[in-house]
């Protein structure tokens, strides 16, 4: 199982932004190429693993968009994307994002209070988008019923267990600037 999504992560190269090695991969960046056999895999592993019985799903800009997309169509639940666009709409939510490499603002619209909501995105680093997506929803009244993220690194997913969240990912690896290491994968422990 997961066997494309282990491939092409063992073979991601990396790059150095500033002081972070960033790697490439076709769920996190859409680049070299997005093999179809790919994105069914860890599609069909969010739709075994997450709990789908939510009103919305709630995507990150930019790679959570292919997810978010695939996903909705897969289940018939309605996805929003949080945008790095202002579009000033009455209600929209913002708040500031901080990753490894960048800083920013993400903008929220188009949920109502008592929404149940699944989060999903590709990669967990710092957890500070993750941080700022959930203050957000909270802002906006949301219900967070679960949270999938695609690849894990980093200490970011404790950063979000902290706040009181359970976060599932598909795939934990570690990066260096010779590479990356596989270090779990969901169905280990199948
Ligand atoms: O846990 P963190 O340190 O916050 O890193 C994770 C975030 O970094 C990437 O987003 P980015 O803003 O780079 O946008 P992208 O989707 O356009 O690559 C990724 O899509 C996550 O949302
Ligand atoms: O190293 C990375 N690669 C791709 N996307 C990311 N988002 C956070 N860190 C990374």
């Amino acid at each position: 199982m997961l066997k494309n999504l282990k491939e092409t992560m063992k073979n991601a190269p990396i790059v150095r932004r500033g002081t972070y090695n960033y790697f490439i991969h076709p769920i996190s960046d859409g680049v070299p190429l997005v093999r179809p056999e790919l994105l069914r895999e860890v599609i069909a592993c969010i739709v075994k693993n997450a709990n789908l019985e939510v009103d919305k799903i709630v995507t990150v800009e930019a790679m959570g968009l292919p997810l978010g997309a695939a996903l909705s169509t897969m289940t018939d639940i309605p996805f929003i994307i949080i945008r790095k666009r202002k579009y000033e709409l009455p209600g929209e939510i913002a708040v500031h994002q901080a990753t490894g490499y960048s800083k920013g603002e993400l903008y929220l619209n188009g949920i109502n209070k008592g929404d149940r909501v699944l989060i999903v995105d590709d990669v967990i680093s710092t957890g500070g988008t993750m941080k700022a997506v959930i203050q957000a929803l909270e802002q906006a009244g949301a219900i967070i019923e679960d949270i999938v993220v695609v690849i894990e690194r980093g200490e970011g997913r404790k950063v979000i267990e902290d706040m009181g969240y359970r976060v599932q990912t598909i795939i934990k690896i570690d990066v260096d600037e010779h590479g990356v290491k596989i270090l779990g994968c969901i169905d280990d422990k199948l």
